[in-house]
């Protein structure tokens, strides 16, 4: 039954009874009117609700049930008609609702879909937009923990702990025509000028640091300010390996991320030619600068960029003004560093995982991204040619050595024809990279020819360097026939090469298609004398058969190595430690030699520790010879004076003690021969004395026979008997040759041998053949 047909029904029974009663008929008429009323509204509203779908009318009964958590709205406790409804109060705290006109302009104006998962979540603090300001009390180690944390690295405003004028002022430079020494020194002349400044700057040529880690890595005094003269270059030059550097350790785990946070400061003012190199103009220098930001560095006046073209020295004048005013002024300074560089630092990362056997196969398109070792118009070229070298090709250098012309002229070789039978006059001396991984103190390398720990040039082909080496090497001999007292028939047998020594300079194994270039000279009847600084172990391990490989030992220990190679690598003491292993395993089978460069006050202490060296890399031969003066220490890097050259009654005494040291702990080595005219004495494996007899010569016929048969063969495969003039105690000079004294020299054996002193020491060469 309908509820409102029950209803009626009622109704009308009541008022019937109230009419049985005696009721009277207007009130009863007034009840069913109103009744009748009543009826009609519900069922409007019953038909209302009976057209809804079930789930509307359910909402519409949660809706009734939501409270609005005092924002008012549809859902109200308080409202009866929902959004219709206007103008009451909410019980549950909301506002006054608003007139329906200004609710729209609300609506427009606020995101259609409205996130409330946070609304009763605490209220975020908001980000302050200024800049953080590190006081000046706050230690600069909290400083950078704060940065760590805060992720704050990219930009924050900072003030340093010491005054600008209190700091130390170290500029730096690095040049190869002189204009940015010129620069730094008129930098040095305004600053010195400056009576503010309390310490007296240091001027530092970057070249002639040992070790760059030094500056950039550890800080020398806790108020260095560093103020850098750097040219730019787009060929190879000395400063490729200081940014290199820079980068590197960046990138190294193993220091602290931001080093040089602990400067007071930097500035960086670059000098190029913005008229040839418009696209590189002082990109070097920018480099610098984006480096030693990324390591905590704090600009403190930004980067010159000066062309020299015209006028250059009047601008240099004018920036380092600005900057001498800037130094008057301590106010916080905006860290930055410039992302656009590292945006591209992508594309170089993957420039750089090229396989290199790939860039040697490649068609030469990448010479744009790839460069020319020694380009033919770079300094180094220059410099290179002006001291006799022919380059051949971009990475590749060959020169006679003057025992050559010395040998061309009767004049005697060089002491590896004592040694070992190498005649001069038949020997090219080249290297296939004149680039190098140190920067040994006694190398005539004068701070100009290229150091990397890698090769990271375009590569040349074997067959193309052996060649034009070769085309290089006959004509210089040729140019020899006019000398005086050349015999013609060592002039005749110069043009067919028996002997390639590998080193004259930088490193040779460093070439990536050094087994293949060894393999073409033995093709040709060339024997290989393949000298490596044991700083490649992986290079040394894969090496093909050598006539005789050589490794430098250039120090006994660790510091002393560091000091006097300065090498690149970080983990020079282990490569070393490694080769040395390679050596007694792996390439065991081939005539090893230990080359001993002797300097005084360097290297010459300890025999014990050379002793140690030796019972690891157990070498046939220990070739120990003095080093030879390659020029003043002025500018050029190499602190090197005549007071560090042994005289021949030293090395004898050095090599008689060690020779001791290693009978002592039964290792088996005697001396064996001498060349007293290069200061150089022979350790031998005891191997090599058969029947009482020295077998230290190499019989190089044998040597290219067993070669050709296929078969592995051992050094004692290819020995020769070596000559009684060659024994040590006999001098070592060839008979048939003619001594050469310089005039007012005095003849006869100890004479004899402080003259060759002189005479190499007058030369200012060095032979490190
Ligand atoms: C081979 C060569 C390449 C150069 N490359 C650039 C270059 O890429 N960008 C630049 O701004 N200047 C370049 N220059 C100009 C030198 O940076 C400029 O002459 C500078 O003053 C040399 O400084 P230095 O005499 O101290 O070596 C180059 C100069 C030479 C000789
Ligand atoms: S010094 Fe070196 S390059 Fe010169 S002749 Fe001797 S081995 Fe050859």
């Amino acid at each position: 039954m309908r509820p409102n047909l029950v209803t009626a029904l009622t109704t009308v029974l009541c008022t019937g009874v109230y009419l049985w009663f005696n009721g009277r008929i207007s009130v009863a008429f007034a009840i069913l009117v109103f009744y009748g009323f009543l009826h009609r509204e519900s069922s409007v509203k019953v038909e209302e609700k009976s057209q809804l779908p079930l789930s509307d009318i359910q909402e519409k009964k949660k809706e009734k049930h939501t409270c609005c958590g005092g924002k008012g709205g549809s859902s109200c406790c308080s409202s009866k008609k929902g959004n219709g409804g206007s103008g009451h109060t909410c019980r549950c705290g909301s506002q006054k609702r608003k007139p329906i006109e200004t609710q729209k302009q609300d609506v427009d104006s606020y995101p259609v879909a409205v996130d409330f998962t946070q609304a009763f979540k605490p209220e975020k603090k908001k980000k302050s937009r200024q800049p953080k300001v590190f006081s000046k009390s706050m230690p600069i180690k909290k400083q950078s923990e704060m940065l760590k944390q805060d992720n704050l690295v990219k930009s924050a405003m900072t003030v340093s702990n010491e005054t600008l004028l209190n700091s130390q002022i170290y500029i730096f430079y690095c040049t190869l025509q002189g204009a940015a020494e010129r620069c730094a020194n008129k930098v040095m002349a305004k600053l010195c000028t400056m009576k503010e400044l309390r310490h007296r700057p240091i001027l530092v040529n970057l070249d002639e640091i040992t070790d760059i880690d030094d500056y950039f890595v550890n800080i020398p005094c806790e108020n260095a300010l560093y103020l850098m003269v750097l040219p730019s270059y787009d060929t190879d030059c000395p400063l490729d390996f200081f940014l290199q550097t820079l980068e590197e350790n960046f990138y190294d785990f193993r220091i602290e991320k931001y080093p040089l946070r602990k400067l007071v400061g930097y500035s960086i003012l670059g000098i190029g030619d913005s008229e040839s190199w418009p696209e590189r103009f002082c990109y070097q220098a920018k480099k610098a600068d984006h480096w030693v930001a990324r390591l905590g560095g704090r600009r403190v006046f930004p980067v010159g960029e000066i062309c020299m073209k015209y006028d250059g020295e009047n601008k240099v004048e004018d920036w380092t003004n600005l900057f001498a005013e800037t130094l008057k002024d301590d106010e916080p300074i905006l860290y930055e560093y410039d992302e656009s560089v590292e945006e591209n630092e992508g594309a170089d990362e993957n420039e750089e995982m090229v396989d290199l056997e790939d860039i040697g196969n490649s068609d030469g398109n990448n010479s744009t991204e790839i460069k020319q070792m020694v380009a033919e118009n770079s300094p180094t070229y220059k410099t290179l040619t002006k001291q006799g070298y022919s380059v051949v090709g971009s990475h590749s250098g060959v020169k006679i050595c003057r025992w050559t012309k010395n040998d061309l002229r009767g004049r005697g070789s060089c002491y590896k024809h004592s040694l070992f039978n190498i005649v001069s006059s038949r020997c090219m001396e080249l290297t296939p990279s004149l680039a190098c991984s140190s920067k040994c103190v006694f190398c005539w390398r004068h701070g100009s020819n290229p150091v990397s720990k890698n090769w990271r040039w375009e590569i040349d082909e074997p067959e193309y360097i052996l060649e034009n080496a070769l085309k290089s090497h006959y004509s210089k001999i040729k140019q020899m026939r006019g000398v005086p007292g050349v015999k013609a028939e060592r002039f005749a047998k110069a043009f067919q090469v028996r002997h390639c020594a590998l080193s004259l300079v930088g490193e040779p194994i460093m070439y990536p298609h050094i087994s293949r270039f060894i393999s073409l000279l033995h093709a040709k009847g060339i024997s290989s004398f393949l000298v490596c600084n044991a700083q490649h172990p992986d290079s040394l391990a894969n090496i093909c058969k050598v006539t005789q490989l050589y490794v430098s030992i250039d120090a006994s220990t660790k510091s002393e190595l560091k000091r006097i190679d300065r090498p690149l690598y970080k983990d020079f003491w282990e490569r070393l430690m490694q080769c040395l292993d390679i050596l007694s395993t792996t390439q065991s089978h081939q005539r090893t030699v230990f080359r001993l460069t002797l300097v005084k006050g360097f290297n010459m202490a300890e025999v014990m520790s050379y002793a140690d060296l030796v019972q690891r890399g157990k070498p046939c031969f220990i070739e120990i010879k003095g080093a030879t003066f390659a020029g003043s220490s002025d500018g050029n890097g190499n602190p090197l004076t005549m007071q560090n050259i042994p005289f021949y009654e030293e090395i004898k005494a050095f090599v008689k003690n060690f020779a001791a040291e290693l009978q002592r702990r039964g290792l088996g080595y005697d001396i064996s021969a001498e060349h007293a005219h290069s200061n150089c004495v022979l350790i031998a494996s005891t191997k090599f004395k058969i029947d009482g007899e020295w077998y230290t010569h190499i019989d190089f016929d044998r040597f290219f026979e067993l070669l050709e048969n296929g078969n592995d063969f051992q050094p004692l495969d290819y020995i020769a008997k070596t000559p009684e003039w060659a024994l040590f105690g006999n001098g070592g000079f060839a008979p048939g040759d003619t001594r050469f004294y310089r005039k007012n020299k005095k003849k006869g054996p100890e004479q004899a041998e402080s003259t060759t002193q002189q005479a190499v020491q007058t030369t200012g060469s060095i032979e490190i053949a």
